[in-house]
């Protein structure tokens, strides 16, 4: 499950009220993974969707579904996230006292196994877990919405946790305000599955998408920033197209 860079658009971005389309449009556009942010307004100050839309939306694409579980508790809902259609389930050290339960639970139900650490969440929370990982995901936000700006202080930890994966088969993934101007130094930290809202979804187009996510894939593989194009569509603003649900 390592390798090369990943492109994970969180679909917290998407119109929910065309999510199917939304989603079609991404697969279309080039995205790897299809990143789902739960969110039960209990862990984080905010409420997204569950079990049932994934479900749902499962049949609208083959890319794998990267399940972000925001939730607490949240072991007595891995079942049914596997059920519905999760491919990698990623569950947050801070949501619950047993952790190592939880990830055996995943890979139980015959899932990747995922922690994710809130950006103040130091990374020795998963030193004695590392064996029961397939991926890491590092939040360089605090988690619960979108549209909000990159925590420069997640560096240093990307780059920690990159030298503890050292040779081990786990993927490290970035999200919370990733766009093409920081792709390339997430990766040079050593990131290599990011996952971008805003980013993705600003434009409202399949084309503007293709582009998006190109040019986060750019600079991630490159290390250089793409310039931008001419009609390309303008930076958004905090929290346009990404808000509070
Ligand atoms: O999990 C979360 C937020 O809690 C993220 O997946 C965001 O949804 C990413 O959105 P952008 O910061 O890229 O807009």
């Amino acid at each position: 499950m390592t390798g090369e860079i990943i492109i994970a658009p969180s679909i917290l971005a998407a119109d929910f009220a065309r999510l199917g389309e939304e989603i079609t449009a991404i697969d279309t556009a080039g995205a790897d993974w299809i990143h789902c942010d739960v969110m039960d307004g209990h862990f984080v100050p905010n409420i997204s969707f569950g079990a049932d839309v994934i479900k749902a939306i499962r049949p609208t694409t083959t890319k794998i579904f990267d399940v972000h579980l925001m939730i607490a508790p949240v072991d007595p809902y891995l079942e049914a996230f596997a059920k519905a259609g999760a491919d990698v389930i990623t569950v947050h050290a801070e949501a619950g006292a047993h952790l190592d339960r939880s990830l055996q639970a995943i890979r139980a139900l015959g899932k990747k196994a995922g922690v994710s650490l809130c950006p103040s969440t130091p990374e020795s929370a998963i030193e004695y877990v590392l064996d029961r990982l397939d991926l890491i995901l590092v939040m360089t936000v605090n988690p619960g919405f979108g549209g909000q700006s990159f925590l420069e202080s997640q560096f240093a930890k990307i780059e920690r946790i990159k030298a503890m994966i050292g040779d081990r088969p786990i993927r490290l993934e970035v999200d919370g305000g990733i766009t093409r101007d920081n792709a390339a130094a997430v990766a040079a930290a050593g990131a290599d599955t990011l996952v971008a809202g805003s980013a993705v979804f600003r434009g409202k187009s399949g084309a503007a998408y293709a582009a998006n996510i190109a040019a986060i894939r750019t600079a991630a593989e490159t290390g250089r920033v793409p310039k931008r194009q001419e009609n390309a569509v303008q930076p958004m603003r905090l929290g346009e197209g990404a808000r509070i649900r």
